[in-house]
C-alpha cells in the first residue's frame, strides 16, 4: 500500500511561498530533508543535555540585555541611586551600574536574576548530564571525542561563571577574587607577575572587572558557541545512543524524526525550560549585591560562598591545614594551596583520561551505540560514585562553618572529619556500589531465569511448596537479560622474546570484571521455562 503525503500548508499560501523563495535561493531544502529524517530515540535522562542547552539560550539572551547597562569600570565613584541605605558610598562604576540595573533600569532586577539562576541551572544540568554519560558507558567508541569536548565545555562554563560573578566588583566578588589572586601568588616563580598583569597592578589593581568583561561577554561565550556547535554536530554524526530493548541493536536507531515529533517536543521543552527559570527568578532572591555593599578587603565576614560550582576549588583549599610551607632559598612554596590545584588537578584530569583507561583496560576497541545499565558495569560504576564522592566532600568543606553553625558542632571537627573522609570515604564508596551493583546483577539474573516473585505460595498435591512467578514482559525479558561475554585481556608470551607481556593490563582487567555476573542467555531462561517453577498466567 502507498500513502501519499498531504503537506499541512496550502501550496499558495505566504509560508509555502517564501519556502520556495529562500529555497531557490539556497538550496536548503535537502539538509532540512535529511536532518528532518534523523532519528532520535526517547529516554528521560537525554533530556538533561537538552536543559544545560536551553539555559545557555536563557543565558544569552539576558545577558545581552545586562550588556546594555551594566558598565564594566573601575574607577570610583559615589553611588546617587535609588537604593537608600548606599546612597552617598563611594564604590566602582561597575557596582554603582549593577544597583542602577537591580533598582532603577525597568526589568533589571528580573534580568539579574534569570541571568544568576539560569546560570547555576546550566552548570548543574551539565553535570547531571555527564554523570549520565558516565554512568551509562556512552562515552565509549566512537564518542571519546565527544566527552572531551563536554569536559571542555564544563570547564568554560565554570570560567564563565565565575567571572560573571566577579564583575559586579561587591563584597562577595571581591572576596572571591582575592581567593583566585592568592592561588595565582603561589605559582612558584612566575606567579607574582601573572597577577600584577591580571590585576594592573597589587590586588585589587584598576583592570581586573575590565578584563573579566571581555572575557564574559566575548571571548568565553564565542568558545562555549563554538564548542557546543561541535558537540552537537558530532552528536548528530554519531548518533544519539539509545538504552537497550527489543527491536534495537548497535547498527540502528529506534525514536522518532526530528521534524515533526522531535523538534515539536524540542521546543516546547524550552519553553518549560525557560517558564521555570523566569519564575525561579521572579520569586527568590540570588546574590543581592546591596546587602553586600563595595568591595572592601577588611570586612570579610564569616558564611560567605561562592556559587555552588566553584564550591569544590574552595573546599579543597580549606582541606588542607594552613600555613603548609616550604621555605625554598628566597622562596616559599606554599603547599597549602599547590596541594589542592593538584588534587583538583587529579580529579579533572581522570574525568578526561578515563574513556581511552577504560578501553585500554578493557581491550575492548568495539564501538557502542547501546547504553549499559549502570549495575552492569560494576567497576565503572563504583569508581564514577566515588569520583562523586571526591567532589562533594571537597564541595561540603567549602560550607565548613555553614555546617558547623547550623549543626551546633566546632569547625575543626567539621574540617577533621572531611579530611579523613576525603581518600577513604572514596574507598568506602567505591566499595560499597560495587557490592550493590553486583548485588543487583544477581538479582536480575534471578527474576530474567525464573519471573517476579509473586508472593503466592502454593501447595502441590504431593506435598511440595511452590511459589508462583509472574512472567516478564519482553522489555523487562530483554533488560535483564543483556549479556555480554566480553572477557577480560589476557597475557601473553612476546614471539620474539618469549617473555610474558601485559600482565599489569591484564591484572587491571581482572579487577574491572572481578565478580561481574553474566546476564541470562537466551538459551538459559529456556532451560528455565521448562524447570519445574509455577507460572502465573
Ligand atoms: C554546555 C554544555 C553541554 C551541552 C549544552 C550539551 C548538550 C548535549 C545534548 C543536547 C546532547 C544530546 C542529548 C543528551 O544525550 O542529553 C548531548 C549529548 C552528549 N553529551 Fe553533551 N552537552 C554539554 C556538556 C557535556 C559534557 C560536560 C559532557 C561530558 C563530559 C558531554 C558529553 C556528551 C556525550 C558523550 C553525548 C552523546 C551522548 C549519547 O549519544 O548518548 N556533554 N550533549
Ligand atoms: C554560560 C555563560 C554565562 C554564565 C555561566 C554567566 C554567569 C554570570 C553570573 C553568575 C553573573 C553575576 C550575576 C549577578 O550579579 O547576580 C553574570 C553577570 C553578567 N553577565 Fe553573564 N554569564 C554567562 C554568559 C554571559 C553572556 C553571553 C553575556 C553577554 C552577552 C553575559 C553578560 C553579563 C553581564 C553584563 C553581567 C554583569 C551584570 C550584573 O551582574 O548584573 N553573560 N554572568
Amino acid at each position: 500500500m502507498t500513502t501519499t503525503y498531504k503537506s499541512p500548508v496550502a501550496e499558495d499560501s505566504a509560508i509555502a511561498k517564501a519556502s520556495v523563495w529562500i529555497d531557490e535561493r539556497t538550496s536548503i531544502s535537502g539538509a532540512v530533508k535529511e536532518f528532518g529524517r534523523k532519528i532520535f530515540p526517547d529516554h528521560w535522562s537525554f533530556m538533561l543535555g537538552e536543559v544545560a542547552l536551553y539555559s545557555f539560550i536563557a543565558i544569552l539572551l539576558s545577558g545581552t540585555f545586562l550588556t546594555f547597562f551594566f558598565d564594566p569600570t573601575m574607577t570610583h565613584t559615589t553611588y546617587n541611586g535609588q537604593y537608600v541605605p548606599l546612597k552617598g558610598i563611594g564604590m566602582s562604576g561597575a557596582m554603582a551600574s549593577t544597583l542602577d540595573i537591580s533598582f532603577d533600569i525597568r526589568g533589571g532586577l528580573l534580568m539579574r536574576q534569570v541571568h544568576h539562576w539560569a546560570a547555576l541551572l546550566f552548570v548543574a544540568s551539565i553535570m547531571l548530564h555527564m554523570a549520565r554519560v558516565f554512568f551509562t558507558g556512552a562515552f565509549r567508541k566512537p564518542r571519546e571525542l565527544n566527552w572531551i569536548i563536554g569536559l571542555v565545555l564544563w570547564i568554560i562554563a565554570m570560567l564563565e561563571g565565575f567571572s560573571g560573578y566577579s564583575l559586579p566588583d561587591d563584597l562577595l566578588s571581591g572576596n572571591g577574587l582575592r581567593i583566585v589572586d592568592g592561588m595565582i601568588l603561589a605559582i612558584p616563580l612566575v606567579g607574582t607577575w601573572i597577577s600584577f598583569l591580571m590585576f594592573g597592578g597589587e590586588f585589587p589593581g584598576t583592570d581586573i572587572v575590565g578584563r573579566l568583561y571581555s572575557l564574559h561577554i566575548m571571548i568565553l561565550p564565542a568558545l562555549l558557541i563554538v564548542f557546543l556547535a561541535m558537540h552537537l554536530l558530532l552528536m548528530v554524526v554519531h548518533k544519539h545512543t539509545q538504552w537497550p530493548g527489543p527491536g534495537k541493536t548497535e547498527n540502528n536507531v529506534v525514536g522518532n524524526p526530528v521534524l515533526p515529533v522531535f523538534a515539536g517536543k524540542a521546543v516546547g521543552f524550552m519553553f518549560i525550560i525557560m517558564g521555570l527559570i523566569f519564575t525561579i527568578a521572579s520569586f527568590f532572591q540570588i546574590n543581592p549585591v546591596w546587602n553586600y555593599g563595595p568591595f572592601d578587603p577588611s570586612p570579610v565576614s564569616a558564611g560567605t560562598q561562592p556559587d555552588w560550582y566553584i564550591g569544590f576549588g574552595d573546599g579543597a583549599l580549606r582541606l588542607i591545614p594552613p600555613g603548609w610551607e616550604v621555605p625554598l632559598g628566597n622562596f616559599t612554596l606554599s603547599l597549602a594551596i599547590l596541594v589542592p590545584f593538584a588534587l583538583m588537578g587529579v580529579f579533572v584530569i581522570g574525568l578526561f583520561v578515563y574513556p581511552f583507561l577504560e578501553s585500554w583496560i578493557t581491550g575492548d576497541k568495539r564501538e557502542h551505540h547501546l547504553l549499559d545499565r549502570p549495575r552492569n558495569a560494576p567497576f565503572r560504576t563504583a569508581l564514577g560514585a566515588a569520583w562523586i564522592s571526591f567532589y562533594a566532600t571537597m564541595w561540603a568543606a567549602a560550607s565548613s562553618d555553614l555546617i558547623a553553625t547550623h549543626f551546633q558542632l566546632a569547625m575543626e571537627h567539621v574540617i577533621h572529619f572531611l579530611q579523613f573522609w576525603l581518600i577513604p570515604g572514596t574507598f568506602i564508596v567505591f566499595f560499597v556500589v560495587h557490592r550493590a551493583c553486583i548485588a543487583l546483577q544477581k538479582q536480575d539474573r534471578a527474576v530474567a531465569l525464573h519471573g517476579h516473585e509473586s508472593g503466592r505460595v502454593i501447595r502441590l498435591p504431593h506435598g511440595e511448596f511452590q511459589e508462583i512467578h509472574v512472567p516478564l514482559t519482553e522489555t523487562e525479558q530483554f533488560e535483564l537479560s543483556n549479556y555480554d561475554t566480553f572477557a577480560p585481556v589476557k597475557p601473553y608470551i612476546d614471539p620474539e622474546t618469549g617473555k610474558t607481556k601485559g600482565k599489569l593490563r591484564s591484572r587491571l582487567s581482572r579487577w574491572f570484571f572481578a565478580d561481574r555476573v553474566e546476564g541470562a542467555t537466551p538459551a538459559e531462561v529456556e532451560a528455565a521455562k521448562h524447570h519445574g517453577h509455577g507460572e502465573l498466567h
